[in-house]
């Protein structure tokens, strides 16, 4: 985060329009409004130099599609760089990253800011990676047309963790999956519609069985649906306890 606290994105990308979209709604609007989060787009085309202002060209050794050069690219990082007096990461989203999950996503809300380079065609040429990217970062494994969809996502994940822009931080903090444990389930009014009630816990104003309950669910769901995720959080005695409990009650 910035000195004002707040991060900046500055994302490289042919379709600046697409990835404003990532902070035109919902709290990162209003984030932005605050100043707390900050996006600038640089267009590769804009930094092409030929007369047909090209930003891709055909891929050596033949193949299908087209490949993104390395000029336009390495200029409109360098605009970016220079735009802001702070150091900058440059974090290419690509399918050959590293896997983004939440404990990168808070690493990542700890920078000032961060340049995202988002590729088109068929993928950027190596040596723009080599000389200008500090990292390759991948939302999942599977294919997308361009890496502005995954630069949406990481600005989304990035900027629910800087200060002010929940409003209520505690959910932030209190999201299980910062814990590393799926959600517990929500419930609103009615109290009950089609058949099913809200459990008694809920509505009990204890807020010491409601923590505990919602502590034992998250336990519960990640053990049924993702038992992997279990492994990589080390559960205290309380937790694994309240896990056999939803065991033992679950096998019934
Ligand atoms: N999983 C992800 O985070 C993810 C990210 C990007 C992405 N695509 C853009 C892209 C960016 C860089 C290199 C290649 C490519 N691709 C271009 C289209 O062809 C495939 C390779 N796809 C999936």
């Amino acid at each position: 985060m910035n000195a004002g606290g707040g991060i900046r994105f500055d994302v490289v990308t042919l379709f600046p329009d697409f990835v404003r979209a990532a902070v035109s709604y919902g709290v990162a609007a209003r984030a932005c409004a605050r100043g707390l989060l900050q996006l600038v787009a640089w267009n590769p085309r804009d930094y092409a130099r030929d007369r047909h202002r090209s930003v891709d060209d055909r891929p050596y050794g033949g193949g299908p599609g087209m490949v993104m050069k390395v000029e336009p690219l390495r200029d409109a990082i360098q605009a970016a760089r220079t735009a802001v007096a702070d150091r900058a990461s440059v974090i290419c989203l690509s399918p050959q990253g590293r896997l983004l999950d939440q404990v990168r996503v808070q690493e990542l809300s700890q920078h000032s800011r961060l340049i995202l380079l988002c590729g088109r065609y068929e993928g950027i040429d190596e040596r723009l990676i080599e000389a200008e990217v500090d990292e390759e970062c991948s939302i999942g494994d599977y294919v997308l047309s361009g890496g502005e969809l995954p630069a949406m996502i990481v600005i989304d994940a990035v900027a629910r963790l800087v200060p002010g822009v929940l409003g209520h931080p505690g959910s932030a903090g209190q999201d299980s999956f910062g814990a590393g444990l799926l959600d517990c389930p929500h419930y609103t009014r009615p109290v009950e519609i089609g058949g099913r009630r809200t459990p008694e816990v809920l509505l009990s104003g204890d807020h010491q069985a409601v923590a505990r309950w919602r502590h034992k669910q998250a336990l519960g769901r990640t053990w049924l649906r993702r038992p992997e995720l279990l492994e990589r959080c080390m559960l205290d005695a309380q937790a694994r306890s309240l896990l056999q409990e939803f065991i033992d009650e679950y096998q019934g």
